[in-house]
């Protein structure tokens, strides 16, 4: 186990913002934490980073207690949504910062910084922007930049706190990919600070969502958009439908026609029902809530629904255009059918 989180608590005044959080990173594996704003995804980064201490609990990297070890000791990498480079130094110098400030005996020399400032330069294809100011750099440009800044000084865990927070959607969704793919070149344990569920699902290999300061759930991006844990979970990874209906041995009997459901908690009897957009049928004839369509959008091979119910209630599905659906317009009735529900205690 490379990164192990155990039982950390962390309040300020009085207000607890992590709470017994327990977690673990396999070596060279990439964790997103995941969780609205105020979770405390940034003051758990901060403990793992030494930039603050939590009031129990433990951290250990290889074994190495981190707690005892300071920032400094821990040889960490970390990457912020601002870009924190220096103006006045070049790219090459903003690279090289973490070796050269390094006390003289554990320096390398010259020829092995400029080595190691060529070798990132090509591995966050900026091989020609060396000489150039930040000023000079788009912002995307600026963080792959604060990426090879983090790597020079071969962390053991590199920390990354919604680091395309501030790009635009296009930008970051290269972003991603691009990182994702350094990650797996350099092979160094990640934890990828997130509000944004489609980044983490895309990004991770596991993800940590949190909630007020406590863990919800922790899985890999399938499992969590699959078995989500809680209706927490199953609302924050994804679009979602609510309905109303009764538990009766393993479906929900939505007066007229029952579904099966995925049952995470609860009693029988009257639950609300969750369902994904895909998790659907669309018919003019077929059993379902009967549905008013409020707008038709094509989304690729999927046409995807916006439909409001009898009493105001609005959902949306999504599936491969078939024989009932491709025709289907605004102010259109239709029924809706969930295929699966999920039921949450
Ligand atoms: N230094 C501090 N003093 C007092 N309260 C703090 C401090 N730092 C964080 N908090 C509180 O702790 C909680 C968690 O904050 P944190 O920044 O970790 O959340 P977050 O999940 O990173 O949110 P965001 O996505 O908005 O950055 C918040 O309610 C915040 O107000």
């Amino acid at each position: 186990m490379s990164l192990t989180v155990s039982n950390i608590t962390k309040t300020f005044t009085k207000f607890a913002a992590l709470s017994d959080v327990t977690f673990e990173a396999e070596p060279g594996e990439f964790l997103a934490l995941l969780g609205p704003s105020g979770s405390g995804k940034t003051t758990l980064l901060r403990l793992l980073a030494g930039l603050d201490v939590p009031d129990s609990g433990a951290i250990a990297f290889d074994g190495d207690n981190f707690l005892a070890l300071n920032a400094r000791d821990r040889r960490i990498g970390m990457v912020f949504q601002s870009y924190a480079l220096f103006r006045h130094m070049t790219v090459a110098e903003n690279i090289a910062f973490g070796l050269t400030v390094r006390p003289a005996k554990d320096r390398p020399s010259k020829a092995d910084i400029k080595a190691k400032v060529e070798s990132l330069l090509k591995l966050i294809q900026l091989e020609d922007y060396g000489k150039r100011f930040p000023a000079q750099l788009s912002g995307g440009q600026r963080q792959r930049v604060a990426l090879a800044r983090a790597l020079a000084i071969s962390p053991r865990i590199l920390l990354l706190d919604e680091p395309f927070g501030a790009l635009d959607a296009l930008v970051r969704k290269d972003l991603r990919r691009w990182l994702r793919r350094i990650h797996d070149e350099t092979g160094v344990t990640t934890v990828f600070v997130t509000h944004d569920q489609e980044e983490a699902l895309d990004l991770a290999d596991r993800v940590v969502v949190l909630k007020e300061g406590r863990i919800e759930q922790i899985g890999k991006p399938l499992e969590l958009y699959r078995d989500p844990a809680t209706a927490f979970v199953f609302e924050f990874l994804g679009a979602n439908n609510q309905a109303s209906g009764t538990l009766r041995g393993g479906s929900v009997d939505f007066g007229g026609f029952s579904v099966p459901a995925i049952v995470k908690g609860g009693s029988e009897g009257a639950v609300t029902a969750r369902f994904r957009p895909f998790d659907t049928q669309v018919s003019r004839s077929g059993p379902g809530f009967p549905v008013k369509v409020l707008s038709v959008l094509p989304a690729g091979a999927n046409l995807r629904l916006e439909l409001q119910g009898d009493g105001g209630e609005v959902y949306e599905t999504q599936h491969a255009h078939d024989a009932d659906t491709s025709e289907l317009k605004a102010g259109d009735t239709v029924n809706l059918l969930p295929t699966k529900v999920y039921v949450f205690a």
